[in-house]
């Protein structure tokens, strides 16, 4: 991955009255803390409050597929054409695949280098019902679900498995960009494979989940800095009205969650916590832990402030739903407060999940505490180039992008980048001053 480095010192300080900040003061970046946010590392901690999943090792045959170039993908059946049509295909035909490097049915099985691994993922895809959702050490291939029939991370069969995971730049991430920005990586040398200098310290896995109709209204992102929370937001970036008045109950669901459940049990002091709270909101399931470094998208919030605000209060035990009938812009800006119809959201784990509606009304302003940013009616921040879905990875291909262009390109890239951080604090003001302000018209 390009480094995320602002542009230099004289592009943002030129300007501007007051002197902006040029680089984003994270901490050292470690192999450990890296290492610390592998699913594997966390899963066994936190099994009991993250959905049903099964954690399958790879050996470096498989991996390395995974980093080979092209898409050939094992017969549906062993010994079989690759033009079978048999149930085994799930949503793909593997004959569809058929590439220039695969130009006869008869190219190589991969699977033949790690029939134990495939064999594992047939039968834990059969255990876990059916479906399931792949997922690497870190991540999971969002970014190829293109590919797919059903436009979605929901995998049938082994080959839908491959076929996500070597179409991914997420996944191919994990595989040779795991240590980038950690000061005691040393890359490799000239003739070193990437893969094989990884494998020194990651034992790579595949992790598969039991794949459910998740509500992606229910999935927040909590940043905890130096072992408190800063604040917590919305992972999708769309609006839902009726989050506003469950935001106090989901707010001491998830603070409450933490307290008990992860401080102290967590190896890390900073980290971004992904959960689901799934009706009726009084559980919290753990979906992932992400490294407190600028490839976790920080979605609602930025970097900028994460890392600069001041610490937290000591947190409040408890913080209760505090009844707070303030009248922001229009009624219907505002919604009525009330859940929409919420969607299947069963099978997290063996035994079945509540399916019933919220109807709390609690109130539509955030409570003390941490702040929970949740998506305004025509919130700029849900358009905002940098914090569109996987703004973390197309950022840096803005960098590449804007290298390529040569020096007029870079200054480009430097004029928005110096714009954004101007907005941002502009942004953070605002909200201070204002509190919740859907009228924001940027
Ligand atoms: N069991 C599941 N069934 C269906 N969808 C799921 C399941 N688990 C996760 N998802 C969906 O997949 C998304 C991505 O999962 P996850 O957060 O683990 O990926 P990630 O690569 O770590 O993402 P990020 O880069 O944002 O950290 C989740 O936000 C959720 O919407
Ligand atoms: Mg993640």
């Amino acid at each position: 991955m390009p480094s995320l480095d602002p542009p230099p010192q004289e592009e943002a300080s030129s300007s501007s009255a007051s002197p902006l900040p040029t680089t984003l003061p994270f901490p050292p970046l470690t192999k450990s803390h890296i290492l610390a946010c592998s699913y594997p590392s966390w899963y066994s901690l936190f099994r009991p409050h993250t959905p049903k999943a099964r954690v399958i090792p790879l050996p470096a045959t498989f991996t390395s597929y995974l980093r080979s170039d092209g898409i050939v993908l094992p017969p549906s059946r062993p010994g079989t054409p690759r033009a079978s049509t048999s149930d085994d295909e799930g949503f793909f035909s593997s004959s569809a695949l058929s590439s220039a490097s695969d130009s006869d049915d008869e190219a190589a099985d991969p699977s033949a280098s790690w029939p134990e691994t495939h064999a594992a993922i047939r039968a834990t895809l059969q255990d876990l019902g059916g479906a399931a959702v792949p997922k690497l050490n870190w991540s999971c291939p969002k970014d190829a679900t293109w590919i797919s029939a059903t436009n979605s991370l929901e995998c049938r069969t082994a080959n839908d498995v491959y076929l996500l995971l070597k179409s991914s730049d997420f996944v191919t991430h994990d595989l040779e960009h795991a240590f980038d920005e950690c000061v005691d990586f040393a890359p490799p040398q000239e003739g070193q494979d990437i893969g094989t200098v990884l494998e020194q310290d990651i034992d790579y896995a595949l992790v598969l989940r039991k794949h459910f109709r998740l509500n992606p209204a229910l999935e927040f992102r909590v940043f905890v800095r130096r072992g408190k929370v800063l604040g917590m937001g919305q992972r999708d970036l769309n609006h839902y009205d009726f989050l506003f008045g469950l935001r106090p109950k989901l707010k001491e669901r998830i603070l409450e969650f933490w307290r008990t459940e992860v401080r102290g049990k967590f190896s890390e002091e900073s980290y971004a916590m992904d959960v689901y709270v799934p009706p009726p909101h009084d559980r919290v399931w753990v979906v992932d832990f992400n490294p407190w470094a600028v490839r976790t998208d920080p979605g609602l919030w930025s970097w900028l402030e994460l890392l600069t605000m001041e610490d937290p209060e000591e947190e409040e035990e408890g913080v209760e739903e505090v009844v707070v009938r303030l009248r922001i812009g229009s009624a219907e800006e505002v919604g009525n407060g009330k859940e929409q119809e919420v969607e299947e959201v069963s099978h997290l784990e063996d035994d079945e999940e509540g399916e019933e509606a919220e109807e709390t009304v609690a109130g539509l302003a955030d409570t003390p505490g941490p702040e929970f940013r949740l998506v305004m009616r025509d919130d700029p921040e849900a358009y905002m180039f940098n914090s569109t879905r996987y703004s973390a990875h197309k950022l840096p291909r803005d960098v590449v992008d804007a290298s390529q262009a040569g020096a007029g390109g870079m200054r480009e890239f430097a004029d928005r980048w110096k714009e954004m951080l101007e907005k941002q604090s502009r942004e953070a003001n605002a909200r201070e001053s204002d509190g919740d302000d859907d009228d924001d018209d940027e």
